[in-house]
């Protein structure tokens, strides 16, 4: 986690953490630091709840990223916490992925900012020895599927909605961590066609192609993954992080190396016209929608 918190600092991302929580109940709540989360620790089971609580949709500004990479470290160093689930208070949505009312015409400063957090989001919960697990009672698109991706183990409600990466579709070139991330999960052919294709998937497709592990009906959602969390907090916590980071390192420390020329590379990407046009287009076409 050391690696963590120093990929954190040198992004700009961690500031001043408390150490542990200073509410020393059974049921502990950290939330009083976060504006679009709930975080929630129960002492007793050693899980944590992080819930992401940014209606309409929880389109992630950078501010929120901010938040989930500080729950994660915060939750990450309390030794009172064996597992964390990220689930959503939205009805029917995970994460409708980046705030792309914040990417539009985005000054290249907060841009920087935005992509810094992005990263740190990704690498905190990626990088984690805690389990993570994602609760995906909906949509899932674009960062909302990197959220999920990120954890150890996601179960999705069935459904009509939709979870993947429509980055292609949306203008948006693939980046190397994202890639890295999909095809570690779903494999070097799924990942060919679903990238280049920016591909969403209803939730049986997703089953399939291994995007999640399981499937079940919306109201089971939540339990099936305390269920299975349950499970794993038993293992051992010394072998499993230790299995887990010895799978994840090489990812993490490419991500460290290599975090400032993908910073350089989406900043010319993102705000490029064409790009910024067909965010302008989508977010116009959003709004339309919204006032039918
Ligand atoms: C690829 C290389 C780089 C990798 C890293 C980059 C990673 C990710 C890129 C992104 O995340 S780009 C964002 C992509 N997101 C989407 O394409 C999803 C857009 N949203 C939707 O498709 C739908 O909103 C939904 C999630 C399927 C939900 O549909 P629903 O009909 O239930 O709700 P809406 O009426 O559409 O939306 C409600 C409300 O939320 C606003 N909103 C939705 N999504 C976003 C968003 N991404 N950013 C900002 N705002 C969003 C929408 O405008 C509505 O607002 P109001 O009109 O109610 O004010």
């Amino acid at each position: 986690m050391a690696c963590i918190q120093k990929t954190l600092r040198g992004l700009g991302v961690l500031r001043q953490l408390p150490r542990e929580s200073t509410v020393n109940q059974t049921y502990c709540r950290y939330a009083s630091s976060y504006k679009y989360l709930q975080v929630d620790l129960d002492k007793k089971t050693k899980v944590a709840h992080l819930t992401l609580a940014r209606k309409p949709a929880n389109s992630l500004n950078c501010d929120m990223m901010k938040e989930i990479a500080m729950a994660t470290n915060e939750l990450d160093q309390d030794r009172d916490c064996k597992g964390i689930i990220i689930n959503s208070c939205v009805p029917n949505i995970f994460s409708a992925g980046l705030d792309l009312t914040e990417l539009y015409q985005a000054k290249e400063l907060f841009f920087q900012d935005f992509w810094r957090s992005l990263q740190a989001m990704f690498s905190t919960i990626y990088g984690t020895k805690v389990v993570t697990m994602a609760a995906i009672e909906g949509h899932a698109p674009a960062a909302g599927c990197i959220i999920a991706l990120a954890t150890d183990y996601r179960v999705m409600s069935e459904g009509k909605f939709n979870i993947g990466l429509n980055e292609s579709m949306l203008g948006i070139p693939m980046n190397f961590w994202v890639k890295d991330a999909f095809i570690a999960t779903c494999g070097q052919r799924e990942g060919e066609r679903a990238l280049q294709l920016g591909q969403m998937f209803i939730p049986s497709t997703a089953l399939q192609i291994g995007l999640v592990d399981e499937v079940v009906p919306q109201e089971l959602t939540l339990p099936t993954v305390q269920k299975h969390m349950k499970q794993w907090v038993k293992v051992p916590g010394g072998a499993r992080g230790l299995t887990k980071s010895l799978i994840r390192q090489q990812a993490m420390d490419n991500l460290k190396a290599k975090a400032d020329e993908d910073l350089l590379i989406m900043t010319r990407h993102m705000l490029s016209q064409p790009i910024q046009n067909t965010i302008g287009a989508y977010l116009e076409n959003m709004t339309k929608k919204s006032k039918r």
